[in-house]
């Protein structure tokens, strides 16, 4: 605006009277502002205003005479044209001033401000009045009304559940509050003693209520200077456009801040009844929001309340693995800003950035070791609690905008039915497994495609939404779980239950077929050397040796059920999940957990286990506790991969629950790594 200023003075202009047959020239009467500037220009009649520009020497300067179209109809831009067209010829003429207005005339912030005008203009002339502005009384008499009626016709029952609806009195109830124009809280007049300099300085009035800010601040520990550190997306002060992240906050309630401990500033805030006053000074540049929303599933667990890092613990976002985030904001390389989905919520919150978590890995939790549980279990119980830090805050905070009181001060740092059965019964290869029992160690006796770390690379892994093309392939169903926890059960009834639909991959074998066997059917019987080859050209997803013999799934075999428009069901060990997790199998990963030791015992009186001795015995106390605390440390170390957890209690509900996630994985959106959707080679 200085800049517009100074321009305007050496350039002045003025309306001429539309009536006259000859332009007059005008003194200069001070108009200054551009809001003066619009009302002039959209003062006169029917023919239009004329325009004079007054040259170096003071003189007045007939702008040509232009017909200028009906500024009745505030038709602003129009007239702006023919005026920059009209600068042009007076420019030629090296009349003092017309390049300046015709400079500003034609900038496009001048423009869009005269679009909003006219638009302004046209709303007040066509402008609805309200019929009547106590709409919800009248529907609170009708339904009284209504209710005394002794045999009321169908029209007026459906009238009355109308007018109950609780979604239509709340539109009542809106439009009554919009016609009676009842806009509360009042803010207080602005004093009169504002500085001059209006561009300089910005004076926000708040009214207490009990909505969250969303802004943090910070001091500048050199100059003592307090800035606004961030805005949080979506919260109050946000929406209200009123505070960006590096304004300064000069004065709070009239009372300068600079050198004060943020912890006064709270105080202060704390103690204020009714209104707050700010007086702020604007970061010169309003940052222009470019931030693309991405989404990103959580491979790590994260817990605010233990993170001593964070700038303000009541607005991190707690998250677990396997959750996943809406990031809304990546300008600051330390804390990003998101939501966790689901969320109905517009406001964001803090989380920490990939660079953040993969720079101090111990302090900010993001660790593999059961730790995570407990720290799970902790922000779970902690959130209940940060709910109720929120409303004592907000007692104390208030509308337009509204800080974090606690954070002030802080630095920013068809199928052959026998064949589906045969397929569900592999006992051996489930049998080289259970040398593996109680370990999630890698064995010389079980090998998996891939060196698969349980470790994420990336604390965060950006997903998409996926939907399955309906006559695309079918996603790779993988079942996992601790042993003795019914993972083969569970496989084998869904197969069974619906042999057309899902089936296994047949596993290969060096071992002899039996007499009942076919090759092809329960196994690919082949040679050692071929088996040995296609180890070596990582051919097996897993494989493994049990009494001399080996015993492998291939990927071909998945391959081959995909081909035939099955659901192809697997069950592996988890080490195995990153060998399958690619753009071919896109595969929907179900964890199949435990349920307490004492359902366990009750649901698993007739069941057998297979344990490292004994094929087949019944349970027995310390198997329970074994399943239980293997499924505990597989859920720690993989829980990132897994899209949906089946806790198996019942056997007949969880069968159902199992058919219903394997149905929906294939036909709902679901997320999935964006790298599985990207055309190859980029990264
Ligand atoms: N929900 C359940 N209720 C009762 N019994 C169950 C349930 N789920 C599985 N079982 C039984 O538990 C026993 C072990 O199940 P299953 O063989 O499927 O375990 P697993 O997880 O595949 O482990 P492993 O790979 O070691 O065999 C079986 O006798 C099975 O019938």
């Amino acid at each position: 605006m200085g800049a517009f200023q100074m321009k305007w003075r050496t350039c002045t202009l003025k309306q001429e009277p539309s009536d006259s047959s000859h332009p007059k020239l005008h003194r200069n009467t001070g108009i200054r502002t551009l809001t003066e500037l619009s009302y002039c220009a959209s003062l006169e009649g029917p023919s239009g205003p004329r325009l004079a520009v007054q040259n170096s020497t003071g003189q007045y300067v007939k702008v040509e005479s232009m017909a200028l179209p009906d500024c009745q109809e505030s038709n602003l831009i129009q007239i702006l044209t023919a005026l920059v067209e009209e600068l042009e010829i007076s420019m030629r003429k090296h009349v003092s001033g017309a390049d300046h207005l015709y400079r500003l005339l034609n900038a496009p912030w001048l423009q869009a401000l005269l679009k909003t005008y006219e638009c302004l203009q046209l709303h007040l002339k066509n402008s609805s009045q309200p019929y009547l502005v106590y709409a919800s009384g009248l529907s609170q008499q009708m339904l009284a009304d209504l209710q005394g009626l002794d045999d009321p016709s169908a029209e007026a029952t459906e009238l009355y559940k109308l007018l109950r609806n609780p979604h239509l009195q709340a539109l009542l109830s809106a439009h009554d509050t919009v016609a009676q124009k009842d806009y509360t809280p009042v803010l207080p007049p602005l004093p009169e003693d504002l500085p001059n300099d209006e561009d300089a300085v910005r004076i926000v009035c708040l009214v207490k209520n009990n909505q969250p800010l969303g802004a943090t601040i910070k001091k500048n520990e050199v100059t003592g200077e307090i800035f606004i550190a961030r805005v949080i997306h979506g919260g109050l002060a946000d929406r209200s456009g009123l505070l960006n992240a590096g304004d300064k906050v000069v004065e709070v309630n009239w009372q300068p801040v600079t050198g004060m401990e943020p912890e006064q500033i709270i105080e202060r805030l704390t103690q204020s009844q009714g209104t707050i006053m700010f007086k702020l000074v604007p970061m010169s540049d309003k940052p222009v929001n470019t931030q693309v929303k991405v989404y990103m599933r959580a491979m790590v667990d994260y817990c605010p309340q233990q993170d001593p890092a964070i700038p303000c613990a009541d607005a991190g976002v707690a998250f677990r693995k396997g959750d996943v985030l809406e990031v809304v904001d990546q300008s600051d390389a330390l804390w990003w800003q998101a939501r966790k989905l689901p969320s109905t919520s517009t406001f964001a919150g803090l989380v920490p950035s990939t660079g953040l978590l993969k720079r101090k890995p111990s302090d900010c939790r993001w660790s593999l070791s059961l730790l995570t549980q407990t720290c799970a279990e902790f922000c779970e119980s902690s959130f209940k609690c940060r709910k109720q830090t929120f409303t004592s805050h907000l007692q104390h905070i208030v509308t337009l905008m509204m800080f974090f009181l606690d954070i002030f001060g802080q630095t920013d740092t068809g199928g052959c039915h026998s064949l589906a059965v045969a397929a569900g019964f592999r006992r051996s290869l489930r049998l080289c497994r259970r040398k593996l029992a109680g370990s999630l160690q890698r064995s010389w006796d079980s090998r998996y495609l891939s060196s698969s770390h349980s470790t994420p690379a990336s604390p965060y892994e950006e997903v998409v939404l996926y939907q399955r093309h309906l006559q695309g392939k079918h996603r790779l169903v993988v079942l996992v779980g601790p042993s003795g926890v019914g993972v083969n059960e569970l496989r084998r009834r869904l197969i069974e239950c619906q042999p057309k639909t899902f089936r296994g991959p047949v596993p290969h074998t060096t071992r002899p077929p039996k007499s009942y066997e076919a090759p092809g059917r329960e196994y690919h019987f082949v040679e050692k050397e071929l088996f040995e080859n296609m180890a070596d050209t990582q051919r097996f997803l897993e494989y493994g040796e049990y009494k001399g013999h080996l015993y492998g799934t291939s990927l071909d075999a998945i391959r081959d059920v995909l081909e035939k428009g099955m659901i192809c069901v697997v069950d592996i060990e988890p080490q195995a999940i990153q060998s399958v997790r690619t753009h071919e199998f896109r595969p929907y990963v179900i964890f199949v957990k435990p349920p307490s030791s004492a359902r366990m015992r009750k649901t698993r009186k007739n069941a057998q286990i297979i344990t490292n001795y004994y094929v087949n015995r019944p349970f027995k106390e310390e198997d329970f506790q074994e399943v239980e605390e293997v499924g505990r440390k597989m859920e720690a170390q993989y829980g990132h991969f897994f899209d949906h957890v089946l806790v198996n209690d019942g056997l007949q509900d969880s069968c159902a629950q199992l058919l219903w996630v394997v149905r929906r994985a294939q036909d709902d959106p679901q997320w999935v790594p964006a790298e599985w959707l990207r055309p190859t080679g980029q990264s």
